[in-house]
């Protein structure tokens, strides 16, 4: 979906889709040079990190394996309830591997630094995080990330794989959502 199809919903794009699609290029050449020789194993946290997944894994030119974890600490609401669970987690065996650790968005960091830690103690050989946008303003805890394609303002925003109440993920830029979209509730989940 284009922004233009969102009509008024859509308040203000950030980032087109060009835009990401530049950025990932760029750091695709900075991670094929950074991990020369070993094979990564990228793993995409889910939902979100599909668009990042698909779109960066497709500009590398190393060898990737890929898998996938779903966690949650966002239910339907715009702020993160900072418990992470598990839904899925992953089919390999991280251990002595190079992880390339994937995510759509780092707003307060709490998903993030959990998630790295959780795979370190795992016996990784490493774990790199390579993140679509990051939000300066709204961390809350310290996350050392390998990659970020946009720092953001602290705003929610959605699209690139984001969602408000499950929608809006297809939407192929990143984007503000208008304040009728959130019906005035203060939805915070
Ligand atoms: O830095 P944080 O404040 O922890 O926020 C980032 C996390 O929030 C979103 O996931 P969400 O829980 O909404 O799940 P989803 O990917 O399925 O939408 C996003 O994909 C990150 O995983
Ligand atoms: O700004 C956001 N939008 C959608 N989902 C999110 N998860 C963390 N931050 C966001």
């Amino acid at each position: 979906m284009d922004a233009a199809k969102m009509g008024s919903d859509l308040e203000r794009v950030l980032i087109t889709n060009d835009e990401m699609q530049q950025r990932l290029k760029e750091i695709a050449k900075q991670v094929d040079a950074d991990f020369a020789g070993r094979s990564i194993l990228m793993v995409g946290v889910l939902k979100g990190a599909v668009m990042v997944m698909a779109d960066l894994s497709r500009h590398l030119q190393s060898d990737v394996e890929m898998d996938w974890m779903a966690v949650s600490s966002y239910g339907s609401g715009t702020k993160s309830s900072g418990v992470v669970r598990i839904l899925k987690d992953l089919d390999s065996d991280v251990h002595e591997r190079h992880v390339l650790l994937a995510e759509d968005i780092i707003d307060s960091g709490l998903t993030l630094a959990w998630l790295k830690e959780n795979l370190e103690a795992r016996g990784a050989a490493s774990v790199t995080i390579v993140t679509a946008l990051r939000k300066p303003d709204a961390l809350k805890v310290p996350v050392e990330v390998g990659y970020v394609g946009f720092d953001i303002p602290n705003e929610f925003v959605v699209g690139y794989g984001l969602d408000y109440a499950g929608k809006y993920r297809n939407l192929d830029c990143v984007g503000t959502l208008a304040p009728h979209v959130y019906g005035g509730d203060d939805v915070d989940e």
